[in-house]
């Protein structure tokens, strides 16, 4: 089947196009800055072509990719951070969407802070992350230190899988967060988001 033909595949890349123009309009994406994909029901992964400015995205520029990450077309270039989705999908089949951005609170907190974790207490927001009932709670954000080398820093990330309710930061980089599906995926980009600028307020008192 011609992979850009049919309803799935335009469905999932609507759903990238429309995220990118959410999280530039947020100032998550900076330039050409972030990667965002979305795993079909029949498996197939749609990802963001490497370099494009994701808030002006084009369905062409959502490719397909196979869960090891290469391009199903030859010569595409897929998310030069796409190993970070599909490990993602590799671990978790009910993991619907992948997303990354590089906001000012993400890449000053995670420099400012030299622990291996930001811990998140006491917001009513945790809510928004699955199995959070009150904000009587905390919530481990693991840094990841950055590397240039994606497939080293994914065997950093993976003992951590399972272990991330609300995702997790690169220092000095970004935040990767994932949902069931795109809608999810965003809420909780934007739970995460609010929370880390929250930190941050705190850390200029
Ligand atoms: C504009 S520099 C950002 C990149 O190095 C990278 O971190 C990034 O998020 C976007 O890379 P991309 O290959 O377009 O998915
Ligand atoms: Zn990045």
């Amino acid at each position: 089947m011609n992979s850009v033909a049919d309803r799935g595949w335009s469905l999932a890349a609507q759903d990238i196009v429309r995220a990118g123009a959410r999280m530039d309009q947020r100032g998550w994406v900076p330039a050409t800055a972030g990667n965002l994909s979305r795993r079909l029901e029949d498996g197939r992964i749609a990802i963001t072509r490497s370099g494009c400015h994701k808030g002006f995205l084009a369905q062409d520029d959502v490719i397909e990719i196979d869960p090891e990450g290469r391009p199903r077309v030859a010569g595409d270039r897929a998310s030069a951070e796409t190993l970070l989705h599909t490990q993602l999908y590799a671990h978790d089949p009910a993991i619907g969407a992948v997303l990354h951005g590089h906001s000012v609170a993400a890449t000053v907190l995670s420099m400012i802070l030299a622990e291996p974790a930001i811990r998140l207490a006491g917001y009513e927001l945790l809510k928004v992350f699955e199995g959070q009932a009150t904000h009587e709670t905390s919530i481990r954000v693991p840094v990841f230190d950055n590397d240039q080398d994606i497939a080293r820093l994914a065997t950093v990330v993976a003992p951590s899988l399972g272990t991330m309710p609300a995702g997790y930061l690169i220092r000095g980089h970004g935040v990767y967060v994932w949902g069931r599906d795109m809608d999810m995926a965003l809420a909780r980009l934007e739970g995460l988001e609010f929370l880390l600028a929250c930190e941050l307020e705190r850390q200029k008192r």
